[in-house]
């Protein structure tokens, strides 16, 4: 496994013993020592493995735009006309591109109807992101984030990413939520927000990019890797290096 280690200039030759422990990605794995010594590279990060898939659902309540938003994110196109609510559920895959690594989503389109409520916790499990839409022309779909908010601490797993999307920003002489509004909630939850349509396409693509960083950048937090493996690379680095005598 390849580790990128980088220095950072303030943390140059800091005891390690302190250092390891002070790094919560590394828990149980730290490396204990009572020899004063010197390793350098105290930043790590992951490299990201490509094959993983990052399970991704929308959600919100029924006609604020999930499936629209989904059509235009994959299609890059917008079918108007009468609204039929979605039934079932079922899944996009797309890769997207990140700073040239490719990051693969797999995008749940869910109902938002309160009847299929109970089918689409099952899905929140094992979720790694969230979008969250409210429609931006109904006070409704807006009053009810919290309570979508509350089921996804409720079923969810606690790292999930979640990003709230107040959609619908083409029809402007309807709107009834401001965007001061939206960002005010999303502060309050400590979330990332944006205002997207799904018919002109605005925001779309950012929304999913956003995401897409966002996991990519835990996952290099958080590798799946065996812990031991870092430590066996901590300490033949500096066995290599000459450094730390007496280390393990
Ligand atoms: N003008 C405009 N209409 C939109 C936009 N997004 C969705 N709509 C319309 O809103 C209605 C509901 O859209 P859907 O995408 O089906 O909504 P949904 O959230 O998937 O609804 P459920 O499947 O019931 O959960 C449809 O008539 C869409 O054409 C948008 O950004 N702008």
């Amino acid at each position: 496994m390849d580790i990128i280690m980088e220095n950072t200039p303030e943390m140059e030759c800091v005891d390690q013993g302190e250092a390891l422990h002070s790094d919560s990605a590394y828990g149980s794995s730290a490396v204990d020592t009572d020899t004063e010594d010197c390793l350098t590279p105290l930043e790590i990060t992951f490299p990201y493995n490509e094959d993983l898939m990052h399970k991704t659902i929308m959600v919100g309540d029924s006609g604020v735009g999930k499936t629209s938003l989904l059509v235009q994110y994959d299609q890059g196109k917008f079918i108007p006309g009468s609204f039929s609510a979605t039934v079932g559920i079922g899944f996009t895959n797309k890769v997207v591109t990140v700073d040239n690594v490719k990051v693969k989503l797999q995008i749940w389109d869910t109902a938002g109807q309160e009847r299929f409520r109970s089918v689409t916790h099952a899905y929140y499990r094992d979720a790694q992101a969230l979008l969250l839409l409210y429609d931006i022309t109904s006070k409704s779909s807006f009053d009810n984030i919290r309570a979508w908010l509350t089921e996804i601490h409720e079923y969810a797993q606690k790292d999930v990413v979640i990003m709230l999307l107040g959609n619908k920003t083409d029809m402007a002489g309807e709107r009834v939520i401001k965007r001061e509004e939206g960002e005010k909630l999303a502060k309050e939850y400590g979330v990332p927000f944006m205002e997207t349509s799904a018919k002109t396409g605005v925001n779309v693509e950012l929304a999913f990019l956003a995401v897409a960083k966002e996991l990519k950048h835990r996952a290099a937090q958080q590798p799946n890797e065996p812990k031991f493996q870092i430590h066996d690379y901590i300490a033949s680095e500096k066995q290599k290096s000459g450094c730390c005598g007496g280390y393990m």
